[in-house]
């Protein structure tokens, strides 16, 4: 492919974007996300970028916990421990049994340092999962944590577990209409139709940040305050790149950035990781998780440059 000599367009890594708006997106970052613009110390270790703890991946969704947590490693978290399932342990299928991947997760809630927590990417809703789930909001350590898919509908059913945690606002709910819907007792139309109204009324319904995942997302933060998203397309209309935006989110909270940069920020990365795409000779259609991930990680090292 020929690229035009001049500086608008720049190939790096199968990425191409215009470097207009680049700078644009750095600008907004530097205002936005500052601590998404600084570059790395030379002395830093993997722990000072912080551990993520993923709890999820039941029987038969292990992909979704593996996507997480490689996202959250692009996106520059130090270390991420997966509970329920090993993916680096080749567990024969028969071997995915509740006790052993309770144990794991056990083994993960005993860790001290662990600096956030994502639950719920494939967490499955057997009562095993409600156990750990409610462990892993009562933990000792006060960390910020992000639900997502199942862990969702386990709030749906029982709202009562997200009232035993201390600290709500740093607690992140990230539904797509679905699970809104089903946290609401309402249908997919009704929130579709009120997207706004629905956001707002579950971040005060639960004291926490939400995501309302979809075309141009909406963040809503615990005291009501709503922005629209506006990076992102259609591309990410494929299984697993919710998975993905809990990694991310994750990593940036693992790596102690405060939970309102880390959701306006993880959002917006995601969205422009997914244009980044779009925009390359790869096109919107079928963007997968480890391409989005990777995307990620590339534009998180643009923003590292000056301006
Ligand atoms: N590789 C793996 O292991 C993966 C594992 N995963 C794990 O699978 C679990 C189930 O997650 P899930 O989102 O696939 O199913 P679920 O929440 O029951 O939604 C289906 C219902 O809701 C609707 N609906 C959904 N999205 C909507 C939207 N945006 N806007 C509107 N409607 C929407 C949808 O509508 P329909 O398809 O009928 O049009 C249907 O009615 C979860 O734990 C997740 O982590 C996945 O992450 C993928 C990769
Ligand atoms: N048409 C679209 N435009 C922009 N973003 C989209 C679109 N469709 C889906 N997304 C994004 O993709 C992700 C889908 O999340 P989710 O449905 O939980 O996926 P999964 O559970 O399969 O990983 C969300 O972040 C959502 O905002
Ligand atoms: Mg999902």
């Amino acid at each position: 492919m020929v690229v035009s000599g001049n500086d608008r367009e720049r190939i790096m890594n199968g990425f191409q974007i215009d470097n207009e708006l680049l700078r644009q997106w750095r600008r907004l970052a530097l205002i936005h996300f500052p601590t998404l613009c600084q570059p790395r110390s030379a002395h830093s270790h993997k722990g000072t970028f912080g551990t993520l703890g993923i709890v999820g991946g039941a029987e038969g969704m292990a992909g979704s916990i593996t996507l997480a947590g490689m996202a959250a490693l692009h996106c520059g978290c130090g270390k991420v421990w997966l509970g329920f399932h090993q993916p680096a342990l080749p567990i024969p299928l028969l071997f995915q049994q509740p006790e052993i991947m309770l144990s794991t997760a056990n083994r993960l809630l005993q860790r001290s340092d662990i600096t956030a927590w994502v639950i719920g990417c494939g967490l499955g809703t057997e009562t095993s999962a409600l156990t750990k789930l409610t462990e892993c909001l009562q933990q000792k350590s006060v960390v910020p944590m992000l639900l997502d898919a199942d862990a969702l509908n386990l709030v749906a059913q029982q709202p009562a577990l997200l009232s035993s945690r201390q600290n709500q606002q740093d607690i992140i709910l990230t539904p797509h209409l679905g699970e809104a819907a089903r946290l609401l007792h309402c249908t997919i139309g009704e929130i579709q139709n009120n997207r706004y109204q629905a956001v707002r009324c579950l971040a005060e319904k639960y004291g926490a940040w939400v995501v309302l995942k979809g075309h141009q997302s909406l963040i809503a933060s615990p005291n009501g305050q709503v922005q629209q998203n506006e990076t992102g397309n259609a591309g990410l209309a494929t299984a697993g790149s919710g998975d993905v935006l809990a990694g991310i989110i994750g990593s940036l909270l693992a790596q102690r950035i405060p939970p309102q940069q880390a959701v306006y920020a993880g959002v917006w990365l995601h969205g422009a990781a997914a244009d980044i795409l779009a925009a390359s000779e790869i096109g919107p259609i079928g963007l997968c998780a480890g391409e989005i991930a990777a995307a990620v990680r590339w534009l998180r090292n643009r923003l590292t440059e000056p301006v």
